[in-house]
C-alpha cells in the first residue's frame, strides 16, 4: 500500500501546517477503498483499512479523541450516611388580652407551629448521591412560636430529598423524643412508688415557658399543672415503620414521608383551671425526630462497561452519550465511575428505538456507567480493586470492552470474567458470614436498651455509634446478561482477533466451550459481540438496540 500522502504534501511540515488538506485527501482516498468489516460494521463509512488511522495521533482531535485536559469531572457517590432531622415545634406563647377598661384580660397566647417534615422522592434523571453525601445533614424548618391575640405559629418548611431511582434507604440510628418520653412514662408507672416531678407540677426548664420577667423566686411559688402527655403530629401515622428499610426502585410521583415534624408547644389558655384563671406558663415545642440513614444505590446504571485499563471504555461512553469522561492513553485515566445517559427519544420525530419498560412506560433513555479499569488480581483489591468491582455488581447489563489491538481478545474476556467471578464468590462468602453473625445476635437499630439499676439512677438510653452498614446484596454477576464490545477495530490487523472472539462466543453460547465465569447458572442465552471504532463513532449505533433487548431479560 503506498503511503497516503499526495505528492504536494512532500514537504515535511505541510501536514502540520495544513492538517485539513491531509484530512480531506485521506478521506477521499478512504472512500475508494474496500471495507474491512462489511458485516460487522454496518454503518461504518470508513472501516479498518491500511490508510485510515494507524495510530491515535493520526486521528484529528475531536470530541471522541480529546486532548487529555478536555474533560468534565462529574462528582459521584453511590453510598452515603445522612442525618435527617424533622423540624422542632415552635413554643407556645404566654400572653393576656390588653384592652381599654379590661384590667386583667384573659390569657390569649397562641400555640407554637409544628415543625416541617422531611420527605424522600426517587426521581428519574438523578444518577448519583454526591449532593447528599456532601450535605451530610438535612433539617426541616422549625415551627414558629405562637403569638399574642391567639395567633398560632407558622409551620416549619418541609424538605424533600430527591434520590436516584434504585436507592435503598436503611436506618442506622433513630432518636425519637416522643417515643423516649412515652417509654420514660411507662418506666415511671412501673416504678410507681413515688409521685413524679411532673405530677407534683414542678418547673422544668426544658418543658415550660413562663411569663417574661418572672424571677426565679417566683417560679417556686407558681402552681405548674401536670405536663401534657407526649404528642405526635397526625402526620406521624404516615411514617414508615421502624427500623426503616426502603427500596425506592421506581420513579415516584409524590414524595414519601420520612420524618414528621414535631408538634408545637401549647399557649397559656390551655392551662386555665378553676383555681388559676390567668396561667403564666406555656409549653415549649417538642424536640424533632432524628434519623441517621444509610443511602445506597442498588442500581448504578443499566449498562456497565467492564474492561482492562486503556481499553477505550471512556471513549465508548463519549461516543454513546454526551458524557465528557476523561480519555487518555495511559492506564487508570478513570478513577471513579462516570454515568452517562443515552437518549433514545429526544421528542423530535420518531424515537430511534421503541421499547417499553416493565411498567409499560416508553423508554426515553438508558444509562451507562464507565468504571475504572480492572487488572489481574482486582478481586484481591489490586489496582482500584474491590471498590470498583462493587460498581460492576450494580449494573443491570454488562458490556465487556476489549481492545482488539492489545493481544488476544478471548484471553482478555476470560481474564475479566475471572476477576468478576472471583469477586462474586468472595461476596457470597462475606454475605454468608454476615448472615451467620446476625443469627447469633440481632438487635434492630432502633431498639436502644433501657438501663436503670436503682431508682435513684436516671434512665439512660444506650445509643450505638454510627457505623456503616454492610454492603447491599444484588443479583449475582454471572447471571446478568452480557455482551462484548470489541473496540479499536479501526486499527490494523485486528480482524483475525475479532473473528476468533466471535467464534469463541458462539461456542460458549452453544455450550461447546466453558462459560468464562466458570459458574453453573451463568447467563449465555444470546451472546453477542460488536466490533466498534469508538474514536470514530463507527459501529456504536448497534449497542443501544442490544442493551434494550438484554434489559428485558
Ligand atoms: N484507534 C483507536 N483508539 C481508541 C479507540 N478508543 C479509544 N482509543 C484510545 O485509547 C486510549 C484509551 O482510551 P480511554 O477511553 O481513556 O480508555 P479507558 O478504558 O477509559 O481507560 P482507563 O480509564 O484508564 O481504564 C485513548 O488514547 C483513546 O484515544 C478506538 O476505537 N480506536
Ligand atoms: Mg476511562
Amino acid at each position: 500500500m503506498p503511503p497516503l500522502r499526495p505528492s504536494f504534501f512532500g514537504a515535511t511540515l505541510t501536514p502540520f501546517l495544513y492538517p485539513s488538506f491531509l484530512d480531506s485527501a485521506s478521506a477521499s482516498v478512504a472512500r475508494q477503498l474496500p471495507r474491512r468489516f462489511p458485516r460487522a460494521l454496518p454503518r461504518c463509512r470508513y472501516s479498518s483499512t491500511e490508510s485510515v488511522a494507524q495510530t491515535e495521533s493520526d486521528i484529528p482531535t475531536s470530541n471522541l479523541n480529546p486532548t487529555p485536559d478536555n474533560y468534565a469531572l462529574t462528582p459521584f457517590a453511590d453510598r452515603c450516611i445522612l442525618t435527617v432531622e424533622a423540624g422542632a415545634g415552635g413554643h407556645g406563647c404566654v400572653s393576656f388580652l390588653r384592652e381599654i377598661y379590661v384590667e386583667e384580660g384573659p390569657p390569649n397566647g397562641g400555640d407554637g407551629g409544628s415543625g416541617g417534615s422531611v420527605y424522600i422522592q426517587a426521581v428519574r434523571g438523578e444518577t448519583s448521591l454526591h449532593k447528599l453525601a456532601r450535605r451530610r445533614q438535612i433539617k426541616a424548618g422549625r415551627g414558629r412560636n405562637g403569638q399574642g391575640k391567639t395567633k398560632g405559629g407558622e409551620r416549619g418548611a418541609d424538605v424533600v430529598i430527591t434520590v436516584p431511582v434504585g436507592t435503598i434507604v436503611r436506618e442506622i440510628q433513630r432518636h425519637d423524643p416522643v417515643e423516649e418520653a412515652e417509654r420514660a412514662e411507662d418506666e415511671a408507672k412501673w416504678f410507681k412508688d413515688e409521685v413524679t416531678e411532673e405530677e407534683k407540677g414542678a418547673y422544668r426548664k426544658d418543658k415550660w415557658l413562663v411569663y417574661p420577667g418572672t424571677v426565679p423566686a417566683e417560679l417556686n411559688r407558681m402552681n405548674f399543672p401536670r405536663l401534657p402527655p407526649p404528642r405526635r403530629s397526625s402526620l406521624a401515622a404516615l411514617q414508615p415503620r421502624s427500623p426503616l428499610w426502603l427500596d425506592l426502585d421506581k420513579h415516584m410521583e409524590a414524595p414519601l414521608l420520612l420524618a414528621a415534624g414535631a408538634t408545637g408547644g401549647l399557649g397559656n389558655p390551655h392551662f386555665i383551671t378553676p383555681e388559676q384563671a390567668r396561667p403564666k406558663m406555656a409549653t415549649k415545642g417538642d424536640e424533632p425526630l432524628k434519623l441517621v440513614l444509610q443511602l445506597e444505590l442498588k442500581i448504578l446504571a443499566d449498562l456497565g462497561l467492564v474492561g482492562l485499563p486503556n481499553a477505550g471504555k471512556s471513549t465508548l461512553l463519549r461516543a454513546l452519550s454526551n458524557s465528557r469522561a476523561r480519555v487518555g492513553n495511559w492506564a487508570f485515566t478513570t478513577l471513579q465511575p462516570n454515568v452517562g445517559t443515552v437518549v433514545l427519544d429526544n421528542h423530535m420525530g420518531r424515537p430511534s428505538i421503541i421499547k417499553r419498560t416493565r411498567d409499560g412506560e416508553l423508554r426515553e433513555n438508558f444509562t451507562i456507567a464507565d468504571v475504572p479499569g480492572l487488572i489481574k488480581g482486582a478481586h484481591m483489591d489490586k489496582g482500584l480493586g474491590l471498590g470498583f468491582l462493587r460498581h460492576v455488581e450494580r449494573a443491570a447489563v454488562l458490556a465487556f470492552v476489549v481492545d482488539l489491538s492489545a493481544g488476544d481478545a478471548v484471553k482478555a474476556v476470560k481474564l475479566l470474567w475471572n476477576e468478576v467471578s472471583e469477586y462474586e464468590s468472595l461476596r457470597e462468602k462475606e454475605l454468608n458470614a454476615d448472615t451467620e453473625r446476625r443469627m447469633v445476635k440481632y438487635t434492630p437499630a432502633n431498639q436502644r436498651r433501657y438501663t436503670r439499676n436503682t431508682l435513684d439512677e436516671p434512665v439512660t438510653f444506650e445509643t450505638p455509634s454510627i457505623e456503616e452498614l454492610p454492603l447491599l446484596t444484588s443479583t449475582t454477576i454471572s447471571s446478568k446478561p452480557w455482551f462484548v464490545v470489541a473496540t479499536k477495530a479501526d486499527l490494523q490487523g485486528t480482524e483475525q482477533n475479532y473473528e476468533a472472539l466471535r467464534v469463541w462466543l458462539e461456542k460458549v453460547g452453544k455450550g461447546e466451550e466453558a462459560h468464562p465465569s466458570k459458574k453453573k447458572h451463568a447467563w449465555k442465552k444470546d451472546l453477542r459481540s460488536v466490533p466498534v471504532s469508538a474514536i470514530q463513532a463507527h459501529g456504536v449505533e448497534a449497542i443501544p438496540k442490544i442493551v434494550m433487548d438484554l434489559l428485558e431479560e
